[in-house]
């Protein structure tokens, strides 16, 4: 029986992380030789104490430091109104130490989050949220693209390179952080692009036409082999925690992580797909740290360095 490719992206964010850190020392040189602060700042907002963004934030204040960059790090009580987090990032948006905000989500259920995105500076929006940014990508001009997105799509280039152009991509599911952008950006690179959802009928047959098959509805394996086409290629955004394989150990509570796609049955039909964890999750991180510095080479008037990918385009 034919084994898919296991795309590494784990790997392959380390090895974005080490040249965007290169890219930083390069920058930071470059400042000093001006006068000028050219130090990416990156500032994380947490909000409230969920275990799982409480891990996240600590792994993107990690790797912000390890590029080179500097992290500011601000966490509020799960009692934080509105009013509080928003003077925060007005106050974010005012620093010029902090090139890059991010909010970390979900937000406690007193506060609105869309008002809150709509305060970040387009500027600083790392996450590529803000209406501005979204509208941006939308219409195909330059902003801030959001992260898992951006990185599915240089983990596709890096499998398909212009192979890309004409084929047949399906994204299922239609969120605003994850499906609605990864179906811009698939449009970008020339693919014809569906979005399914959990109204679209015959969704196995749909699926089964993809060439190229991004799954990001957060229902822990859902997209089954005989729903991929023989050689596909399979993105897996989905990062679901579910009751151990074995019985013993989830009497324990013991948890294991699994994607939106049965990765065994994938194995045996696709051409390549991503793991979870070491897929996309990784990349999202990367990724991060790329827009942060493309947010702080863009406020300064400085351009990108030659060996950084072009965010707006996710070229290679
Ligand atoms: N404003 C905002 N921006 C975000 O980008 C954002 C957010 N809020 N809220 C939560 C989600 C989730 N997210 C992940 C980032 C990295 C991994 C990651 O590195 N995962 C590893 C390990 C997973 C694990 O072991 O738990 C992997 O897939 O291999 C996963 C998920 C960013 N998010
Ligand atoms: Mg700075």
């Amino acid at each position: 029986m034919s084994q898919a490719r296991i795309i590494d992206g784990k790997a392959f964010a380390q090895n974005l992380r080490d040249r965007l850190a290169l890219q930083v020392a390069d920058l930071r040189s470059t400042g000093a030789k001006g006068g000028q602060d050219l130090v990416p700042g990156l500032a994380v907002v947490l909000v409230g104490e969920n275990p799982a963004s409480q891990v996240y934030v600590r792994s993107k204040g990690q790797a912000t430091v390890a590029a080179g960059m500097r992290s500011f790090e601000h966490k509020l009580p799960d009692t934080t109104d509105q009013a509080t987090l928003v003077a925060l990032v007005e106050k974010l948006n005012r620093d010029p130490a902090v090139n890059g905000i991010l909010v970390q989500l979900p937000l406690p259920a007193q506060i609105d989050p869309a008002v809150v995105i709509a305060t970040i500076d387009p500027a600083k929006d790392v996450d590529g949220f803000h209406v501005e940014n979204a509208g941006r990508l939308a219409l195909g001009l330059p902003g801030m693209v959001p992260c898992t997105p951006l990185g599915c799509m240089m983990l596709l280039r890096d499998v398909l390179g212009d192979d890309l152009r004409g084929k047949r991509a399906l994204v299922l599911g239609r969120s605003t952080i994850v499906g609605r952008p990864m179906a811009s950006l698939l449009l970008a690179a020339d693919c014809t692009v569906t979005i399914a959802h959990s109204r679209t009928q015959d969704l196995p047959e749909e699926c089964r036409r993809a060439d190229i098959l991004v799954a990001a509805v957060g229902r822990p394996e859902m997209v089954r082999g005989d729903w991929i086409k023989p050689g596909a290629t399979v993105i897996d955004v989905g990062i679901n925690r579910v009751p151990h394989a074995d019985p013993a150990a989830a009497a324990e509570g013991r948890t294991r992580l699994v994607g939106d796609v049965h990765f065994a049955e994938a194995m045996t039909v696709a051409g390549a797909i991503t793991p979870v964890p070491g897929g996309v999750g990784p990349m999202t991180i990367a990724c991060l740290l790329l827009n942060t510095l493309t947010a702080t080479c863009r406020q300064n008037g400085v351009p990108l360095p030659g060996s950084v990918p072009e965010a707006d385009t996710a070229a290679p």
